[in-house]
Parts: C-alpha cells; structure tokens; sequence
C-alpha cells in the first residue's frame, strides 16, 4: 500500500492538570493536611454535552505536538509555564464516536497559587473548575477516582470520553514516580516548611511516611526565612528546593 492508501486518523491532545491544595481543617494550629486537585472543563457541546472533561482539543495539522498541548491549555484555562510531560497515548478505536481519534495526553503539575487569577481572567472562567481528588485504591494501584467539586457538593464519578482512565493513569505515574524525582517541588511553593512538603508527599502516595525529613534532606535547603502565621507557635523554618541534585 502507499501513503495516499492509508486511511487517516484526527489526533487530540488531553491535559491533566494537578495542583496540590489544603484541605479545610478544623484544628488551625495544626499545619493543614494537603489535597491533590484536578482542574476541569465543562463540555458545552456534542459528544459529552454538559459532561466534565480535561482541558484538551485537536491537534492543528502544522503545529508540532508538544506546542499544540500547551497552546491548547493556555487557550483553555490561561495557563502557561508548567512542568508538563506525556502520559500516554490513548487510541482505542471506538473512543470517540465523531471517528477514528487518537488522543496523546500530558500530565502537568502546577503551584496553584501560580494560576487562580489566570483562571478567573478567562471570559468562559465559569466552565473551569478545580476539583478534589478521592482515589480509590486496591493494594497501592490507584482503581477509580472520585471527583469533588471545592464546595463539597458536586460529586462527578464519570468525565467525557475516557478522560477518568486518563486522570487514573496519571495518579498513578505520579504516585510511582514521586520516590525518585524531584515532581512533588512542583506542587509546593518556592519557600515551604518540612511538614508541607511532607503534606504533599502523603498526600499523592495515600499514606504517612516515617521519618521524612532525613529521606528528604538533600533535596533541600534551609531558605533564610521563617513562616510566622501569626499563632503563638514557634515561627518555623522555611525551606526551598536544593536542585544540585535534581534528575531534571
Ligand atoms: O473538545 P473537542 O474539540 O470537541 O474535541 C477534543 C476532544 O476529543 C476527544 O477525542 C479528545 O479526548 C479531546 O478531548
């Protein structure tokens, strides 16, 4: 057969954004337990009308991949300058019912601090939205999710297309890759304390880690700086991240 023989398929790109958050906690001495979230767009056309998705589209015919991603997620959510990179190709042959579309999607990390006023910048703000995450896990292999609006009240179990597998590969390529990198700075301010990068920590692997402080030591260093919220507790050390010995 010859190139001109081949049927053609349309390609798309996915992003899952995730941002690391606190989680509203009644005891305000305490250093707050972290969340992780997704951000999410309303679908207001067919297929998956009203449907929650990842901020995504088509991939335009002459732009190159990687450049067609984050020119989609700044058109979409205003967002640009993020860790980003491929998660996997998706192309199951009935996973759009327009036709045969392949869609390559991104797993991107972002300080959330760095982007709420963008987001609320955008003229359709009203369609993107952050979302907590609630894994659900068999064994340490992260199986389904729950999806919960910032309010508390919208529980969203199903997303467009096969955007929750996309979400749950990601947790999972996060949560296994978080022990030998350096990703989890990407979710925490430049200056943070122990325990918050702690709080991330926990929070993307679902469990408490022993003795955090000396596995994390030389990815750290102290910042000339300390967190004083204003409560009668000893201001504590802030610290920021040591990249001497980043893989990155
Ligand atoms: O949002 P539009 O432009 O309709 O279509 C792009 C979406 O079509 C799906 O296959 C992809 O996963 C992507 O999210």
């Amino acid at each position: 057969m010859e190139f001109k023989d081949y049927k053609k398929l349309s390609l798309a790109n996915d992003i899952v954004i995730l941002t690391a958050t606190d989680k509203p906690e009644d005891d305000k001495r305490k250093v707050p337990e972290k969340t992780l979230q997704i951000l999410l767009i309303k679908r207001y056309e067919e297929p998956y009308n009203g449907f929650w998705s990842l901020p995504g589209g088509f991939v335009d015919y002459d732009k190159n991949l990687d450049y067609c991603a984050r020119e989609k997620l700044y058109a979409k959510t205003g967002i640009k300058n993020l860790y980003m990179e491929q998660l996997y190709t998706y192309g199951d042959t009935n996973r759009d019912e327009r036709g045969r579309v392949v869609s390559v999607a991104y797993l991107a990390l972002v300080k959330k601090s760095d982007i709420t006023i963008q987001i609320s910048q955008k003229t359709d703000s009203s369609s993107a939205s952050w979302f907590s995450i609630e894994p659900i896990r068999k064994a340490d292999e992260i199986v389904d999710v729950n999806l919960i609006s910032e309010d508390g009240h919208l529980i969203v179990k199903d997303l467009a297309f096969d955007h929750k597998q996309m979400v749950i590969d990601a947790l999972n390529r996060l949560q296994n890759k978080i022990e030998y990198t350096d990703l989890a700075f990407n979710l925490v301010p430049e200056f943070f304390t122990v325990k918050e990068l702690q709080m991330v920590y926990e929070c993307i692997l679902g469990r408490a880690i022993q003795a955090f402080r000396r596995k994390i030591s030389d990815k750290i260093k102290p910042a000339d700086k300390m967190k004083d919220d204003g409560s009668a507790y000893r201001p504590a050390q802030l610290y920021r991240f040591d990249n001497k010995h980043s893989k990155f």
